[in-house]
């Protein structure tokens, strides 16, 4: 095959943890980031990208989505998450089929690159349509199916197996962009037997576990009484947790959770917009940072948020910490721009792949356009210039693996005009089944 070469002139790199000042051009062969240098001859590449007046930084990782659930924006807006989810998501939900998690899944990714994220973790339903859309989009995914069992043992057997075929089907594939993870749901529709047996399965298969854990007091509440332990106490109890599960967002934790958290390396999916939206709650992660405990970003459903703009995200982590502690100094730019990179890639297991700009890693890349009225003066200082005063629509170039998803604001793996009209034909029909 003949190699893939782009050639990325005059760039601003903004790299998590250990910066490169200055000017610099950078050099993708096929899948990875070959050379980084002060100047690199054109006649090396195919395809020459000029980056004057961008940022270029790692793409972005979402460390918890539904990304079907884009179908469901402004559905059941203005709800804590206890009516949300089980007077009006749940039985909209049973009306779903592959072709709606696939066209939802497509909406998803066209926000997903039009606003910088290159890597997103999913939990829901109907994965392999979900993988399919990942396939086509050209975006990397750790995809995970949502089990819930209710204590049912026919369902619990049902449910794993799911989640077990879809490794069989899926891990590995789209050039290796699709990686599986086991989705128990959460501690309180999971039973301790399931989450026994997705522990026991995940050490036997090496794959990871994303899993809802401690979002609102009502859960701390019905957990303790039903398990006289707190959610991460109660989960430490069966052996679960360790560094290969991603907890996403880990609101309400005693000061014994967070010392658990820290002792098995647990990675935290804090949801800020989720958490506001649905009033569940602030998650104390300035605390969670200074214990250096891993906390990377998720948008949580498109239903909750409502959308899936990861620059947003950041920019909210970062104001609402601010005025939880009333410390300005706390959840920096420099913290936010690694909760949106290096620290995703570690809580998914793929920091050697991704989450810096570095030679050797994947070329996961975007480019964000300075030439806006929102980026003008530029500051010295490039993670203010990203987290403060950007959002997504300053994104204007998405690589992944090497291959470009959008220049110049246009995509070019997906027609986002036709996924939008399919959008609002199957949400249409949904809305008729309820
Ligand atoms: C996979 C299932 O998870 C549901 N879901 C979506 N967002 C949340 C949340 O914030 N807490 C708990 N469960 C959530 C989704 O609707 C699927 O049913
Ligand atoms: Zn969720």
């Amino acid at each position: 095959m003949a190699d893939n070469t782009i050639l990325i002139k005059n760039a601003l790199i903004l790299n998590p943890e250990n910066n490169i000042e200055g000017k610099k051009d950078l050099l993708i062969k096929n899948d990875l980031i070959d050379e980084i240098a002060d100047e690199i001859p054109e006649d090396k590449a195919d395809k020459i990208i000029d980056a004057t007046d961008k940022i270029l930084l790692p793409g972005l990782v979402n460390t918890h989505t539904h990304l079907s659930m884009t179908l469901f924006r402004g559905l059941a807006d203005d709800l804590a998450l206890d009516e949300w989810l089980n007077e009006n998501i749940w039985p909209v939900e049973a009306n779903l089929n592959g072709y709606y998690c696939y066209i939802g899944a497509l909406l998803g990714a066209v926000e997903l690159i039009k606003s910088g994220t290159t890597t997103f973790s999913d939990m829901y339903f109907y994965m392999e349509d979900v993988a399919k859309a990942v396939d086509e989009s050209g975006l990397r995914a750790v995809l995970s199916y949502g089990m819930i069992d209710f204590g049912d043992e026919e369902k619990r057997k049902a449910e794993i197996e799911e989640n077990m075929n879809l490794f069989k089907n899926c891990n590995d594939t789209a050039d290796g962009r699709i990686k599986v993870f086991f989705g128990p749901h959460s501690p309180y529709t999971a039973s301790e037997e399931l989450l026994k047996e997705v522990r026991r399965l995940a050490d036997e298969t090496g794959i990871g576990i994303h899993i809802h854990v401690s979002e609102t007091q009502k859960e701390i509440d019905d957990v303790s009484a039903e398990k006289g332990l707190r959610p991460f106490e109660y989960l430490d109890s069966i052996g679960l947790l360790g560094p290969d599960v991603v907890c996403a967002h880990s609101v309400w934790l005693s000061d014994r959770e967070i010392e658990i958290i820290k002792e098995k390396d647990v990675k935290i999916s804090h949801n800020p917009c989720s958490n506001m939206k649905l009033a569940s709650g602030i998650a104390p992660v300035s605390k969670l940072l200074e214990n250096d405990i891993c906390v990377a970003i998720g948008t949580d459903g498109a239903s909750s948020n409502n959308n899936l703009d990861l620059i947003e995200e950041l920019k909210t982590a970062s104001l609402l910490q601010k005025v939880a502690t009333l410390d300005p100094k706390v959840l920096t730019s420099d913290e936010a721009v690694a909760m949106g990179t290096i620290n995703g890639a570690r809580a998914l297991g793929l920091d050697d792949e991704i989450g810096t700009v570095e030679v050797g890693k994947k070329a996961d890349l975007i480019l964000i356009d300075t030439n806006c009225a929102n980026m003008v003066p530029d500051s010295s200082n490039l993670s203010s210039n990203i987290i403060y005063a950007a959002n997504g629509s300053n994104v204007d170039t998405t690589i992944c693996n090497g291959q470009i998803l959008m220049e110049n604001k246009e995509l070019t793996t997906l027609d986002e005009q036709e996924i939008y009209q399919k959008a609002r034909e199957a949400i249409d029909q949904l809305k008729k089944a309820i």
